[in-house]
């Protein structure tokens, strides 16, 4: 079964208030979501394996720690996970960048696949799949089909919000996949959208309605 990793930190929690209010317009909500999604990297590579390396410095010699070969592919499904891609990419430069195009159907909400490019190395790879919403689970399900299919192993899930229903949709799918969020709310309303939410998040980055 896969674990689920909610990120109770102060700070990612307080941003994530102020990226709930109806109040906070596309450009506020666009540097909290990258700022989010930096302090979740944190959290995801905190069991990335380290070497011991000497290092010279101004004044001697000591040893201390380095990555060792940790190669990573982050893939945000558009248009939201784009939001999230940033703020992964300050910490893990060197990191590829796939792209997963699924929009869901407003009137089955099930997920309608449009684009997708992933590096071709990706088998290599440990792969973040960012999507900040997390609903009926039907989007990232798709897309971690995706990735597998293409050869991914190691696969991680980046969002900030999920239902229980999408949870279960995940781990019931892809019970190898951990997921690394900043909350699980309460449910689903009557269209899909998580309550209490924050909306469309794809709507809210990128000013559309
Ligand atoms: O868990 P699910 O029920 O599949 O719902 C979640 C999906 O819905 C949203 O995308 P949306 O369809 O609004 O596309 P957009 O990002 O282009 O706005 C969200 O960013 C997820 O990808
Ligand atoms: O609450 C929701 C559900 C799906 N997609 C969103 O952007 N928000
Ligand atoms: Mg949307």
């Amino acid at each position: 079964m896969s674990a689920i990793h909610v990120i109770e930190h102060p700070l990612v929690q307080h941003k994530l208030t102020l990226m709930r209010d109806e109040r906070t317009g596309p450009k506020e909500f666009r540097e909290l979501l990258e700022e989010i999604s930096m302090l979740i990297t944190y959290e995801v590579t905190r069991d990335f394996p380290v070497e011991t390396v000497e290092v010279r410095t101004p004044l001697t010699t000591t040893t201390g720690k380095a990555l060792v070969g940790k190669k990573v592919a982050v893939v945000p499904i558009l248009r939201a996970g784009l939001g999230m891609v940033g703020g992964v990419l300050q910490l893990i430069p060197a990191a590829k960048v796939g792209h997963i195009g699924i929009y869901r159907d407003p009137e089955t909400l099930r997920p309608v696949e449009y684009y997708c490019k992933v590096p071709t190395d990706i088998a290599e790879r440990d792969v973040l799949i960012c999507d900040p919403m997390l609903a009926t689970g039907g989007s990232v399900v798709e897309a971690v089909r995706y990735v597998k299919n293409r050869g991914g192993r190691s696969i991680r899930v980046m969002a900030l919000i999920a239902a229980p229903e999408g949870l279960r949709a995940l781990q019931e799918h892809h019970p190898d996949v951990d997921v690394y969020l900043a909350a699980v709310d309460e449910r689903l309303d009557s269209h899909g959208y998580i309550l209490p939410g924050l909306g469309d998040a794809g709507d809210r980055l990128y000013g559309t309605r």
